[in-house]
């Protein structure tokens, strides 16, 4: 797992790890230094003209310990204090001190221009506001620069929290990161600007984050094995779980077969289809492995029957949002005792009539909105929501207390009282019509085979990005079908069983 702290967060890691473990402020920023000029020695970049620009806080401190040591590696180095010098910090003034006697010279405006390198230390984790004025035009000219653009920790002028650019930003070819990349750099638009990402071990010691709940976690494949519900050999269909999807409406019968083919690909025992009855024969010949069970008409004693039959409960896909399937999703909603994931027109339903969301009889509920589905839910513009995911999704959560996965190129998962997760796998070949589908399907089936609600969800969103990615490497880009992806859940599967 690996913390993806924002600037205020990762301020305690290296605050607790100066005054807990004893190591310098000074110390640290040297190590930074020293591993960020490791990565350029490492991909032989050119040193024949760099330039190196810093603010007047740490991260320019960063930036002058870097000049002085390209210096002593032969480099033809320049810095530019960017900042009011006025406000140095202590380490900066000394960093700057330190590559004046090592023979470097430093201006005060940066010169736009072509340059072999040019590294942004102007803001790191301490950028507070908006990006205006001098450094807005300063930051603009190093855009218009040429050369290999490096930026030191973050490129400046991206929000660690939200990775927003409220004016302008470096946009890099690569970041270095100290320790943690950070959340900003993450999530979009912030991880177009920081280009590749990469992280360096500075020794700062990141466990007092744990105690953090605001503090973002995300998977890595290493730990994921771990997770996975095990197959006994003693075992048989009842230990996996009984998943009852909800789902399709005339024209809609996709939705329903790419939900259940991912729920049984993930390893669900048993899957039961309720769905209208024109769509029986269609999937009864595409999914022969899962039960079918057809409406005409509402039919709530039945509805109550199958609710009763299940572990595990998904509806929402596909389901159209006539007045039958509200019927269907608000008797599902108040009567449901086992978990139950809500998926697409279940959600946009639950939109219109939000006073659903205070009778839910429990709180082991998956809500998986798309961008668009979440602005309906709570009234507020995609935009805004774009902008402030996290703390949109963390209030929201903390108020219908459920799990709620807000699906995106970056997806988010939160619960009350548990870390929130990004998820780092997948790519655009899933951003096509039945790929949600295939994701409500794999939470389904890991919630089937015992996994809680939130464990489900950020396994689930994981493993449905690596089933993206292999989908892609066997299909490409373009090419990837909603249902290749239910099939690659298989793949990635079987290479995680291996
Ligand atoms: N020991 C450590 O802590 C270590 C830290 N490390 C490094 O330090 C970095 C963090 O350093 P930092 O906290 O000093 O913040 P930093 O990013 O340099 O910026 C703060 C300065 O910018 C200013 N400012 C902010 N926004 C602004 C705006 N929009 N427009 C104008 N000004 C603005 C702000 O001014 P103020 O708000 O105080 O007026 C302040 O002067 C971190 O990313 C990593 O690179 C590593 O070496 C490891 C050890
Ligand atoms: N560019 C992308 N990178 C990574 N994942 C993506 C991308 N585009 C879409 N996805 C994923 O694909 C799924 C799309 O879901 P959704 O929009 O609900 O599709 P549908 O409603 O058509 O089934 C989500 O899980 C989303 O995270
Ligand atoms: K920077």
């Amino acid at each position: 797992m690996l913390f993806l702290p924002d600037g205020r967060q990762m301020k305690a890691a290296d605050s607790y790890t100066i005054r807990e473990k004893k190591i310098p402020s000074l110390i640290l920023m040297e190590r930074a230094a020293r591993t960020f000029v490791e990565t350029v020695m490492e991909r032989k970049l050119d040193l024949s003209n760099v330039c190196v620009v810093c603010g007047s806080g740490n991260n320019g401190g960063d930036g002058f310990a870097i000049a002085r040591l390209l210096l002593e590696k032969g480099g033809c180095v320049t810095a530019v204090m960017a900042g009011n010098p006025d406000h140095c910090t202590e380490e900066t003034l000394r960093q700057m001190e330190l590559f004046r006697e090592a023979g470097g010279t430093v201006g005060n405006s940066f010169e736009e221009g072509e340059y072999s390198i040019l590294i942004d230390a102007v803001f790191g984790a301490g950028l507070s506001r908006r990006v205006e004025g001098d450094y807005l035009a300063c930051i603009e000219a190093m855009n218009r620069s040429g050369g290999v653009k490096l930026a030191v920790d973050v490129p400046s002028g991206v929000s660690t929290t939200t990775g927003e650019v409220a004016t302008s930003a470096f946009r890099a070819d690569l970041t270095v990161s100290f320790q943690c990349a950070k959340l900003g750099c993450v999530l979009y638009p912030g991880r177009d600007y920081a280009g590749e990402v990469t992280v360096t071990d500075i020794g700062v010691d990141t466990s007092v984050l744990e105690g953090d709940r605001e503090a973002a976690y995300a998977l890595e494949e290493k730990d994921i094995k771990t997770m996975l519900p095990k197959r006994r050999p003693n075992s048989h269909k009842g230990d996996y779980g009984k998943a009852l999807i909800i789902a399709g409406s005339r024209g809609m019968a996709g939705a329903a077969y790419l939900a259940a083919l991912a729920a049984y690909r993930t390893g669900a025992g048993l899957v039961q289809i309720y769905t209208p009855e024109e769509n029986r024969t269609i999937l009864q010949t595409l999914l022969p492995e899962a039960i079918i069970r057809c409406y005409d008409f509402f039919d709530e004693k039945e509805l109550l029957r199958l609710l009763n039959w299940a572990d595990v409960v998904n509806i929402g896909s596909g389901l159209g949002t006539s007045d039958k399937s509200r019927r269907i999703l608000q008797t599902t909603l108040e009567n449901v005792q086992v978990p139950c994931v809500v998926d697409a027109d279940g959600l946009n339903l639950l939109a219109e009539h939000s006073r659903y969301l205070s009778r839910l009889p429990h709180d082991q509920f998956v809500f998986t909105p798309h961008m668009k589905e979440m602005s309906r839910i709570v009234k507020k513009p995609v935009e805004e929501l774009q902008r402030n995911r996290m703390e949109i999704l963390t209030q929201f959560t903390g108020e219908a207390r459920i799990t709620c996965v807000l699906k995106d190129a970056r997806t988010c998962i939160c619960r009350q009282g548990e870390h929130p997760y990004v998820n780092l796998s997948g790519n655009a070949a899933m951003a096509k019509a039945g790929s949600g589908d295939v994701l409500a399907g794999v939470i389904t089936g890991l919630i089937a085979q015992g996994m809680t609600c939130f464990d489900g969800a950020v396994l689930g969103v994981y493993l449905h990005g690596l089933a993206g990615e292999a989908a892609r490497e066997e299909k490409g880009i373009y090419s990837v079908l909603a249902r290749d992806l239910a099939d690659a859940v298989g793949t990635v599967l079987k290479r995680l069983e291996e």
